[in-house]
């Protein structure tokens, strides 16, 4: 049994990362569509619905057709080869089973659709600057789903305007104010002021500018 206090949510650069997803039914599709926004993505199934041929039209993932019980292990493995990630999602446990043994054979992370792999993957949120992944580990992903749901809600589009701004701020920040505990006093200001949060409820720039009054008068009040 795995520990599950020992996940960690990282975030991970999967630009050019190779995924070998197996098995296109209902969950390989939708991990097919998730991480083919990320990264580079091979599925591997006995059959294709239409919307995995869309998918290969857009250049969005790459289909190969073959039964994986047929596969032999040197088989499989050329296809796993160099992968970041695999996820076995065929409805086959033996097979999913065979193909992580294969897989951590190589020391490819996994990602079980049946179990708890190396990897879980958690409902995200991305919006503007700002990325959340919500999990229990395996414990009930409806509650993940439904926590994203409920998170989604209390996002309005004021928090990427905020991230924008201490994004700017931070940066001149660090060229104008030496000590980085006053840089850091200075963007709280700026996030737990009422009248910036106001501001940008009417335009970006108005909460800019009330941000910028706060570092201005922060700055000089150091300065004397
Ligand atoms: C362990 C894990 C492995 C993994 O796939 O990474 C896993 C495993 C399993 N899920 C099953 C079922 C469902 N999965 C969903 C939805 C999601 N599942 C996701 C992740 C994970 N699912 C990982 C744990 C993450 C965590 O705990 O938080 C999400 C978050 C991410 C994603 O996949 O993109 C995505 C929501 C995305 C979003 O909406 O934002 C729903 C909800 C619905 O459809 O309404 C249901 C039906 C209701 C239910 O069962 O809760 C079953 C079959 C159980 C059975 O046989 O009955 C298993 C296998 C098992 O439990 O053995
Ligand atoms: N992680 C999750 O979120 C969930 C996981 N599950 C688990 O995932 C498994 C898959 O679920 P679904 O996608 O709904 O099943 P499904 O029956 O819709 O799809 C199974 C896919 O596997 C392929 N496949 C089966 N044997 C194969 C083989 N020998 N070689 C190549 N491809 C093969 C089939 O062609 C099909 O595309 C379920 O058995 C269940 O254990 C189920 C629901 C959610």
């Amino acid at each position: 049994m795995k520990d599950k206090n020992h996940f960690l949510p990282l975030l991970i650069d999967m630009n050019d990362k190779k995924i070998v997803i197996f098995g296109s039914g209902s969950v390989g599709e939708r991990k097919a569509n998730l991480f083919s926004e990320y990264a580079k993505v091979t599925v591997v199934s006995r059959s294709f619905s239409d919307i995995f041929y869309e998918m290969e039209r857009k250049n969005e993932v790459i289909l190969f057709e073959a039964d994986a019980e047929k596969l032999t292990d040197k088989e499989i493995t050329d296809i796993i080869n160099e992968a970041f990630l695999v996820i076995p999602a065929t409805n086959d446990r033996s097979i999913n089973e065979r193909i992580v043994r294969l897989s951590k054979s190589l020391g490819i992370l996994t990602n079980q659709v049946d179990a708890i792999g190396d990897v879980t993957v958690p409902a995200v949120i991305k919006r503007g600057g700002l990325t959340i992944g919500i999990s229990t580990t395996g414990s009930s992903p409806a509650f993940s789903r439904f926590t994203r749901q409920q998170v989604e809600k209390i996002i309005t589009p004021e928090f990427s305007d905020m991230i924008k701004i201490q994004d700017e701020m931070r940066t001149y920040l660090k060229n104008e104010v030496p000590d980085q505990r006053d840089r850091k006093d200075i963007l709280w200001d700026i996030l737990e002021s009422k009248d910036v949060w106001t501001a940008l409820e009417e335009s970006y720039e108005k909460g800019f500018k009330i941000a910028q009054d706060i570092v201005r008068e922060k700055i000089s009040r150091k300065v004397r």
